[in-house]
């Protein structure tokens, strides 16, 4: 577990080197979550300092919000179409570069707009690098009509794959279920341990009312893990292959 005083520093690495990645002319995805507002923030500042020219889609109206903010121009990602880079965080990093994302409720646009691009890189600092992915709540969109439903028919589902869990709704802080930026419930999988990613997603992905699982399977092509003393270290797709 990361120290979380050094948690700040850790990040700003992270992003700092993402922000290296990034190209003049490119089309951009944007994460969600504090890591990735941290990149954004850099980002700006670079963009700003150099005239830099950018097409930006966000993974979320906060992340919108935010970029915006900092006088970046953000467009809906089908005015782009296709993405060179989305740069995002994650909740859980596996040797793979399998992830776990969602813990902002944001996976459902994370995941599309990171498959609508070339390359996805992820920042994270050191305490999201598991060796197996599951101490993180799965988190797994769902429609609200019928949510029990799907609840029951998720509970089915792990039970078939040998995983027990009753899934959490996520809740406000009021008591009332959160929504996605598309208006969803969230169910959370306190699953522990997940022997069997690809198996456990095509299982979650097939039941009606899921939208979207917060399992990113080979979608991750490089991962920058920051560190507390303002280093980095790389995790690549191709020394996986
Ligand atoms: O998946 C996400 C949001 O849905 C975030 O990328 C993930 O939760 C990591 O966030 P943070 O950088 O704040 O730890």
């Amino acid at each position: 577990m990361t120290d979380p005083t050094t948690i700040d520093l850790s990040k700003d690495a992270a992003a700092r080197a993402a922000v290296a990645l990034v190209e003049n002319g490119m089309k951009l995805g944007l994460g969600t979550g504090s890591t990735a507002k941290v990149f954004v923030d850099r980002l700006a500042e670079r963009v700003h300092a150099e005239g830099m020219d950018l097409r930006l889609a966000s993974t979320s109206k906060a992340t919108a919000d935010q970029a915006r903010s900092l006088g970046l121009v953000v467009e809906e990602l089908d005015e782009l179409g296709w993405l060179d880079l989305t740069i995002d965080g994650a909740d859980e990093v596996d040797p793979d570069l399998s992830l776990i994302k969602g813990g902002g409720a944001a996976h459902l646009r994370e995941k599309i707009v990171a498959t609508a691009s070339d390359r996805m890189v992820v920042i994270a600092d050191q305490g999201k690098v598991v060796d197996r992915l599951g101490k993180f709540k799965l988190p797994v969109e769902v429609i609200p009509f019928g949510w029990e439903s799907t609840r029951t028919h998720i509970q089915r589902a792990l039970a078939e794959l040998n995983m027990a869990d009753r899934p959490v709704i996520r809740r406000e802080r009021d008591g009332q279920p959160i929504r996605t930026d598309e208006n969803n419930y969230i169910l959370d999988l306190a699953l522990e341990e997940i022997h069997d990613a690809p198996a456990l997603a095509s299982a979650l992905s097939a039941i009606a009312g899921v939208v979207e699982h917060g399992l990113f399977l080979n979608i991750c092509n490089l991962a920058i893990i920051g560190r507390p003393d303002g280093s980095v270290v790389e995790l690549r797709r191709e020394d996986l292959e």
